[in-house]
């Protein structure tokens, strides 16, 4: 199986906060914080590589969070190249409350890129895919730092489809329907980013807006209700997966889980629809009962096998 390439140009140090009882406005003691190298595309790879499967990351990083992300990297062995940038990387902080359930994430924004440093990392993609190791698929994920060139996921893309292989985009706002325009092979928006991005009301309406923009599949992650899927060759419905009862815990990064399992179908050049929702929910549940982005447990398996797959007619 070729490797599964991800591309992260707005990382983050990720910090979760597990606290029994958050109550706004008070003030909170944390026992064991846990701050590690995050970012959409970095949790992919950690979970790719977890499962054996192979791996790289493509990221920024700079300033002195920067550095601490790149120490943290080199610790997890996930393979990586990160390009060196000006800006400070940004931190994103999730507040997990252990008794209330409910988890905030508080993402920074990040800082602007130079020029320079975007082709930098868009030449570290043409690397990848020129270097002798094979790439099955490469993913760009997470959200764009201010001041991003609109084109730089549409051109991830067409760097995948030149080279012959699949493409996948996990992000949020326009930069989602730049990348169905561009014909990506996955789109994996939660429920929410979805609704936001293409301005729709209904989850079905805006699933087969990007896919009527080019994009082939479309995966939603939706909390407790699990994942919908949508294919551009079934346009007279859509597949559910769910458990039957929904986990509780961290769901920090359980969407990026379900793009890592997305990918690794994608990548071993089985694009059935059916095995990706089924691995790509069971992946995401798996996530959520750890207490960081990035991992999965390894009870993954057994809820597979715990999954309600439905096929729904649309009119
Ligand atoms: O600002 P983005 O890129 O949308 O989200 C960033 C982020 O919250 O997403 C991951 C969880 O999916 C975290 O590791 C990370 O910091």
């Amino acid at each position: 199986m070729g490797r599964v390439v991800t591309v992260t140009p707005n990382p983050a140090i990720d910090i979760s906060y597990h606290v029994a009882g958050i109550t706004p406005g008070a003030s909170h003691r944390v026992e064991s914080p846990i701050s590690r190298a995050g970012g959409k595309g970095l949790n992919v790879a950690r979970v790719v590589h977890q499962l054996g499967y192979p791996a790289l990351a493509l990221a920024t990083a700079g300033g002195t969070t920067g550095a601490e992300l790149a120490t943290d990297l080199r610790a997890s062995g996930v393979p990586h190249r990160l390009v060196p940038v000006a800006a400070e990387t940004r931190r994103s902080i999730a507040l997990v409350d252990t008794v209330g359930g409910e988890t905030s994430i508080f993402n920074e924004l990040g800082k602007p890129l130079e020029p320079a440093e975007w082709q930098a990392l868009a030449a570290a993609v043409v690397e990848s895919l020129e270097s002798g190791k094979r790439t099955g698929v490469i993913v760009a994920s997470g959200s764009l730092p201010p001041g991003a060139p609109a084109d730089f996921y549409p051109a991830i893309v067409r760097l995948a489809h030149d080279a012959g292989i699949p493409a996948v985009a996990d992000t949020s706002g326009p930069a989602i329907i730049a990348a169905a325009r561009a014909g990506a092979d996955l789109l994996k928006p939660n429920h929410h980013e979805l609704l936001e991005a293409t301005g729709e009301s209904d989850l079905e309406a805006a699933a087969k807006r990007l896919i009527g923009e080019g994009a082939k599949t479309v995966l939603v992650s939706a909390g407790a209700e699990g994942m919908f899927a949508f294919h551009h060759a079934a346009p007279g419905g859509y597949w559910s997966a769910r458990l039957p009862e929904a986990l509780s815990g961290n769901p920090t990064g359980a969407g990026d889980a379900a793009v890592a399992a997305a990918a690794v179908v994608l990548a071993a050049g089985n694009p059935d629809i059916r095995t990706m929702l089924r691995k790509a929910t069971a992946w995401s549940a798996a996530a959520v009962l750890m207490p960081a982005a990035g991992e999965i447990s390894p009870l993954y398996a057994d809820l597979e096998q715990q999954l309600i797959l439905n096929w729904k007619e649309t009119p």
